[in-house]
């Protein structure tokens, strides 16, 4: 099974498209020292969208795995499942080994993977996280993706379908970071201080069919999480796509 895409440009849904060049926004957030977040509200038409989500939604085997988090034993809360191209070292997170499936029982995943590749030039994505999430108390706490496979710059994109979540970002508190930007003393104290104080708190709303990239030191400086809401009360899927390194290509 392979859908065909359709433009984002050229949507069959007006109401939620505004069209013209909105369609194509990225939208760029400098979170400093090196670290930056892309989104793209709109990367997959709305209609394409929802294809993916009811052939994701029935064809992914999910499963919802007991991890431990801080020395104890819990239910994740959301589903997963782990595709990964083959030769690649196995990832183990908070204790659970996922079983890697091949892209190629999934096969719109490529189309996916594919136009997540056109979108960011240089990318050669070979892993896939899924989640989904059934309603508002399903959640992924605050973490970082900072798994030494990934590397110590890994890029991870996140594509979203369904029910629109909050996405928050956190700045680490033991931070590991650089030391912050080289300032000039000829300054005025006033510019000095907009310079130092980078807000350390962000929020996205993953619309359906949205790109959200992290890049440079995203996963060293920041955490990130989806909390728990009240009113989100249909289903979401999210696919984090990344890069391991140390397989048969390196
Ligand atoms: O669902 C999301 O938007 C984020 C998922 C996530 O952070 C992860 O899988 O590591
Ligand atoms: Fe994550």
């Amino acid at each position: 099974m392979s859908f065909r895409f359709k433009p984002v440009s050229q949507p069959s849904n007006p109401e939620v498209n505004e069209g013209g060049e909105k369609d194509k926004q990225i939208k760029t957030l400098d979170l400093g020292n090196g670290s930056q977040i892309l989104y793209m509200p709109r990367f997959l038409s709305f209609d394409d969208s929802w294809k993916f989500f009811d052939y994701l939604n029935s064809h992914i085997p999910w499963t919802r795995p007991t991890i431990r988090v801080f020395g104890r034993s819990c239910v994740q809360p959301r589903d997963t499942c782990y595709v990964a191209s083959p030769g690649l070292p196995e990832l183990i997170y908070s204790g659970y080994k996922p079983h890697a499936y091949s892209w190629d029982d999934y096969p719109p995943l490529k189309d996916i993977l594919e136009a997540v590749h056109e979108a960011l030039p240089g990318s050669k994505f070979n892993s896939l996280l899924l989640n989904r999430y059934e309603g508002g108390n399903d959640n992924v706490g605050w973490h970082a993706d900072d798994e030494k496979l990934y590397g110590p710059t890994p890029e991870i994109a996140s594509v979203s379908f369904g029910c629109e979540r909050d996405f928050l970002l956190k700045k680490r508190p033991n931070k590991s970071s650089q030391p912050q930007e080289r300032r000039s003393d000829d300054e005025p104290a006033s510019k000095r201080l907009k310079k130092c104080c980078h807000v350390d708190q962000h929020s996205f709303t993953l619309k359906h069919g949205s790109l959200l990239v992290m890049r440079g030191y995203t996963q060293r400086d920041w955490l990130h999480s989806v909390p728990k809401r009240a009113k989100a009360e249909v289903t979401r899927i999210n696919l984090t796509f990344r890069h391991v390194h140390g397989g048969v290509q390196g």
